[in-house]
Order: C-alpha cells, then sequence, then structure tokens
C-alpha cells in the first residue's frame, strides 16, 4: 500500500463524525492493505491508525525529540527554512501535521522524483507503508554517538519523498500526536468486521499477544483459527488487571465466598521467567540470557524496569525453574524485612544509573498474587483459585512447606465471614501493609480491566472524631505500648450539657468500637506517650482513660450493636489520625451516627 493512500485514508478518517462509520472506514482500510505481503501491511496499518509505531507490549520508542523532527521538516522543505522557522509556524498554526503538510517538499526530492513513479499527481515521492515501517525501525534502532543526525537523515529521506497529507501524517506519527479519532475498540471492532471474526475472538486475541497489528495480520491470514491459537509469550508483557473500589459488605453480597488479599503499598510488576533463556523477537532484552535464564521485570505499564530492580531478578533466579508469568508487586522495605511507604518504592522503580548504590538506600522485595501462565499452560481463562494454586505451586520449592513459609506468596483466604475478614485486615495493617482486596474466587484474569472482580477497600469518605475513653497494654514487643483504643461518641445529653458551658462527663461518652489497626510502632510509641498521662484507672492490662484525646477513624460501615452502649458499632474502624485542634466536647454524637446510617 502506498503510504500516500494510507494518508488520503486517514484524512478522511479523521473527518469522520459517526463511530460506526470510522469504523467500516477502518475496516475497509485494513482490507485494503492486505498486500499479498503475508499481513505485514495490515499489521503496520493496524497499529498506525492508532498512532504506534511499534506494538503495544513493547517499550520500544523512535526515541526521538520534537526538535529532531523539526530539523528533518525544515531540511526537506529546503535551503530557505531553518528548525526556528518550524517552529515558529508551530507556535502559529498549533499542530505539527498542519505544519508539515504546509511545506512544499518536491523541491529536494532530486533523483527519487526522477526516478519515476506514478506520485506527480500527488506530488508525493511513491512511498508505501512497509518503506516507511523498515525506515522508522532502522531510525529506532540508531544508538550511540552520532545516533541523532542519523535519525535526523533517516527522518529528512521519509519528509523528502512526502506530499503534503504524507507529511502531516508522518509528522504526527513520529510525534505521537497521530489523533484521528481511533481508539483501541475501533481496530478491535474493526479487525472483526474486516476479516469476519468474532469480535470477542479479537478481544482475547489482543489480550494475550497486546499488539493490534499481529492480531489484525493473523485474523487475515488465518481468521478464527488463527485467533484462537494465539497464546501468551514469556517475555512479551500482558496488560495487568486492575480494581474498583468495593466494600467487604458488596463483596459478600456479590459472591458466595470472598477471595481475601493482603494489599501491599508498593508497584505492580510482572515477572517473565524463561529457563530456557530465550529471547522473544523484537523485545528490547537488557537482560541477556544467562545461566539462570531470561528473566523480565515490566512495570503496569508494561516498560521494562528490569535493570533497576536487580532483587527481583535475583528472586526468580533463585526461587523459579519453570517457564512462568508473575503477577505482583514490589515492595520497599527496612532493614529488617518491614514494609516502608510507596513513595520509597518509586526511588528505585525507574532508576537507570546507580541502581547499586540506590539498592543500599532501599530494598525491594516482590511479593506476587497471581500467575497467568505456567510450563506452557496459560492460565488467563482459569478461575483465581486455580491460578493461586498454580502460583503456589510454582514458588514452592518444597512440597512440605506452609503456604504462609512459601517466600514470594501472597495468601489468598477465601471466607464468607466479616469477622475474619476484619481480622485478615487488622492483620495486614498491622504488618505494615495497605489493607485488603477482595476478588471473586471464580473469576477470570481480564488484562488491562477494571472491573467489579478485583476490589480493592474503598476508601473511607467520611471519617468520625471519636473520644478514647480506654486501651489496652500490647503484647510482645508492643508491652509497654498501649493498644486496642476504645472509642466513643457523645450522646444527646452531652450536647445540651455543652451548650450550657460545662464540660464533657464520661458518662455522657458511649462506647462504638475498638480501633488496633493502620497504627505503625512509631504512632502507638506516641500516641502511648499521648495517652498514659490520662489514665485514670488499670485492671490487668486493660486500662480505662479520660476523655482527652479525639482519634479521627474511618471505617466502612456502621452497623447497629448490642456490644457497644451507642447501640452502635463501627465496622473495620481504621485510625487516620489524632485531631490535636479538638477537644472531647467537639467529638462526634450518637446522633451524627444515626444519621450516616441513613
Ligand atoms: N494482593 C493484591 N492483588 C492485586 N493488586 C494488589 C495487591 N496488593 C497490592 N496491589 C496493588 O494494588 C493496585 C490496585 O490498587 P489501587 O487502585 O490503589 O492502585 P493504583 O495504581 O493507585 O490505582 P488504580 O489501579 O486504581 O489506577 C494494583 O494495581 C496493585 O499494584
Amino acid at each position: 500500500m502506498e503510504f500516500a493512500t494510507f494518508a488520503d485514508r486517514a484524512a478522511a478518517i479523521e473527518a469522520e463524525p459517526a463511530d460506526l462509520e470510522t469504523v467500516a472506514r477502518v475496516a475497509t482500510l485494513l482490507e485494503d492493505a492486505a498486500d499479498g505481503d503475508g499481513g505485514r501491511t495490515v499489521a503496520v496499518v493496524a497499529r498506525y491508525v492508532q498512532g504506534r509505531v511499534f506494538p503495544a507490549w513493547t517499550s520500544r520508542t523512535l526515541d526521538i525529540g520534537p526538535s529532531a523532527c523539526y530539523e528533518a521538516i525544515a531540511r526537506a522543505a529546503g535551503t530557505n527554512v531553518s528548525p526556528d522557522d518550524v517552529e515558529d509556524r508551530l507556535a502559529e498554526v498549533g499542530e505539527i501535521g498542519d505544519v508539515a503538510a504546509s511545506y512544499d517538499f518536491g523541491g529536494q526530492r532530486g533523483l527519487s522524483a526522477f526516478a519515476g513513479g506514478d506520485d506527480s499527481a500527488n506530488g508525493g515521492g511513491g512511498l508505501t507503508v512497509p518503506e516507511v515501517d523498515e525506515a522508522l525501525y532502522e531510525l529506532a534502532a540508531a544508538e550511540g554517538s552520532g545516533s541523532q543526525d542519523r535519525k535526523v537523515d533517516l527522518l529528512f529521506g521519509l519528509f523528502n519523498r512526502c506530499s503534503s497529507d504524507e507529511a502531516r501524517y508522518l509528522a504526527r506519527l513520529v510525534l505521537s500526536e497521530m489523533r484521528i479519532g481511533v481508539g483501541e475498540g475501533t481496530v478491535r471492532n474493526a479487525i472483526g468486521e474486516a476479516f469476519d471474526v468474532p469480535v470477542e475472538r479479537v478481544e482475547r486475541a489482543l489480550q494475550v499477544s497486546n499488539d493490534y497489528g499481529e492480531v489484525a495480520r493473523v485474523a487475515r491470514e488465518d481468521g478464527r483459527e488463527g485467533l484462537d491459537a494465539m497464546t501468551l509469550e514469556v517475555g512479551r508483557p500482558v496488560q495487568a488487571m486492575l480494581a474498583q473500589a468495593g466494600t467487604v459488605t458488596g463483596a459478600l453480597e456479590d459472591w458466595d465466598e470472598a477471595g481475601v488479599e493482603w494489599k501491599y503499598d508498593g508497584a505492580r510488576v510482572q515477572l517473565h521467567y524463561d529457563p530456557g533463556g530465550v529471547a522473544i523477537d523484537g523485545a528490547d532484552a537488557t537482560v541477556a540470557a544467562d545461566d539462570a535464564g531470561e528473566i523480565r521485570v515490566f512495570s503496569r505499564n508494561m516498560e521494562d524496569v528490569t535493570d533497576a530492580l536487580p532483587e527481583v531478578v535475583e528472586f526468580a533466579d533463585e526461587h523459579l525453574a519453570e517457564p512462568a508469568i508473575l503477577d505482583g508487586e514490589v515492595v520497599a522495605v527496612d532493614d529488617d524485612g518491614e514494609p516502608l511507604p510507596f513513595q520509597e518504592v518509586l526511588k528505585r522503580f525507574r532508576r537507570k544509573h546507580d541502581v547499586a548504590k540506590a539498592r543500599e538506600d532501599v530494598a525491594v522485595r516482590p511479593v506476587f498474587f497471581d500467575c497467568l501462565h505456567a510450563d506452557g499452560e496459560d492460565l488467563l481463562e482459569e478461575p483465581l483459585t486455580t491460578r493461586h494454586e498454580r502460583l503456589e505451586a510454582v514458588l514452592r520449592e518444597d512440597s512440605e512447606r506452609e503456604p504462609d513459609e512459601v517466600e514470594g506468596l501472597s495468601l489468598l483466604w477465601r471466607t464468607d465471614d466479616p469477622d475474619e475478614i476484619e481480622r485478615i485486615d487488622a492483620d495486614a495493617l498491622e504488618a505494615g501493609h495497605e489493607g485488603l482486596m477482595l476478588k471473586d474466587p471464580d473469576s477470570t484474569y481480564s488484562p488491562g480491566r477494571r472491573g467489579k472482580h478485583w476490589r480493592k477497600r474503598k476508601p473511607d469518605v467520611e471519617t468520625l472524631d471519636c473520644v478514647v475513653t480506654g486501651a489496652e497494654w500490647g503484647e510482645g514487643r508492643r508491652a509497654t505500648f498501649l493498644g486496642t483504643f476504645e472509642l466513643s461518641v457523645r450522646d444527646g445529653d452531652g450536647e445540651k450539657r455543652r451548650s450550657a458551658g460545662s464540660a464533657v462527663e464520661p458518662r455522657n461518652l458511649e462506647t462504638v468500637g475498638k480501633v488496633a489497626t493502620g497504627i505503625t510502632d512509631e504512632k502507638l510509641a506516641e500516641l502511648t506517650e499521648l495517652l498514659e498521662p490520662h489514665v485514670a484507672s488499670e485492671d490487668g492490662t486493660r486500662v480505662e482513660l479520660e476523655p482527652a484525646v479525639v482519634f479521627e477513624v474511618g471505617y466502612e460501615e456502621i452497623q447497629t450493636s448490642p456490644t457497644y452502649s451507642s447501640g452502635y458499632a463501627l465496622r473495620f474502624p481504621r485510625f487516620v489520625g489524632v485531631r490535636s485542634d479538638k477537644d472531647p466536647a467537639d467529638a462526634d454524637t450518637v446522633e451524627r451516627l444515626e444519621r450516616l446510617r441513613g
């Protein structure tokens, strides 16, 4: 296919306002791109309409900045045009495609025009889509000293053969500004329409391959059967499944049992391990195959972060034996292996230089919660419980080991008991993690989807200010800290008395729950110092406190309860902070609990 034809079609697609018509136009473009070249042109066109030069799964880029592109345009436009002129025009016109289209590149064409071709009508230089693709791959591959000049030369060579419309879309493609209104869904539907294959099968093929070009090629060459035969490949990243916000109550209503996991506060990683060490075609390998095999680590956005995270590479090297794709989180840890806040992981994540030094400052540890592929078998369509069993098997080096002894494994509980979930939540927070993930145990893995099958516990929208009226001395290493704080709210009488000017007395406070979670050792020490002067009496480990300190507390739900004197209980209470600006007289009331309950 001529690049001029692609440009014409792109212009028509850009001008088309209706979605269905856009799909139809893209479908026709794909059909017409079938040049009898084994589907190569179809693949390129399926990427270009979305403004992609490379498959979605690769982090490869052209590595060319706007100024190099302005320089190439200026050179192709003639001796009296400078890169500054191009930039000035861009400032005027506002869009690089229009700028590129505004020059006449014919004067520089020289030999290529002389060589003929029937492009005189459109002023183009007979460029074909595969030629553009080849040149852009060559441009991307240019590295080292002089590579920027080489890139500009290659781009100049292309612009020099462009008509106005070709130049418009080439410039946009190169600067990732295609924007002709064609999104992923449009291309997916267009592939279905063009090659008469069911859209769900196209969707599945896209999920496993992450490459619109390859899916278009296979759909054209081998139809539905070809698409169904496409599989995951170790070394080619998969889009991460995402979570929605949700509640424990909602999860237990929707599912017979909830899958419950700790939510780690780190950064998402996908580990690809192939002991055979076979490099994947076209991948931007940074870690070469070594004795340990091929190991790659990708970020949530499928960026190759292998070099930045040697601990994950070492983990794979030590613990894995069979080809696998694992989904997990990398968490920053202190010298005792205790988790550090998320910001610490970011210091490591995309680090390109001084990785060893950065590693000394902040160490990271991977935890895996899913297994997408093991030993030649794709598991995306298996239920979560099966995938988790495979994960356990992949990570377990010794069959005697209990799941909680398997290094790098995130545990999965299945339960319909809210109290058990509360305990798991408390343990997660106690261990310094973020809270809970709730997952439908029967759900398949849907790459790139933010569905209802994975839910992160909804952040607390409303918080309550509660008076701390009691506490318990901790156990073990926490024996010198007060913990498990009893929370109370004011009752209506307290409200009246306050307006009459008197202080709140303990009997005007009604208990509403206990909070033990969401508090680090450091914070507990601070709270103990704050509360100890207010100890009114002690009975064993139990302590009564004069009302003096107000905690801001999050929760998931307010339930009626015979356990507490207010008649209500906070479900999943968590410590948010001390309201040192508030007195007990400013704490929330039973009436507010009633109102919030609705
Ligand atoms: N056990 C777990 N299962 C799944 N994801 C987990 C787990 N533990 C931690 N996570 C992390 O939690 C993320 C989902 O939570 P959250 O939505 O807070 O992440 P985000 O990246 O801040 O935002 P979002 O994914 O909503 O854009 C996952 O992408 C993953 O990185």
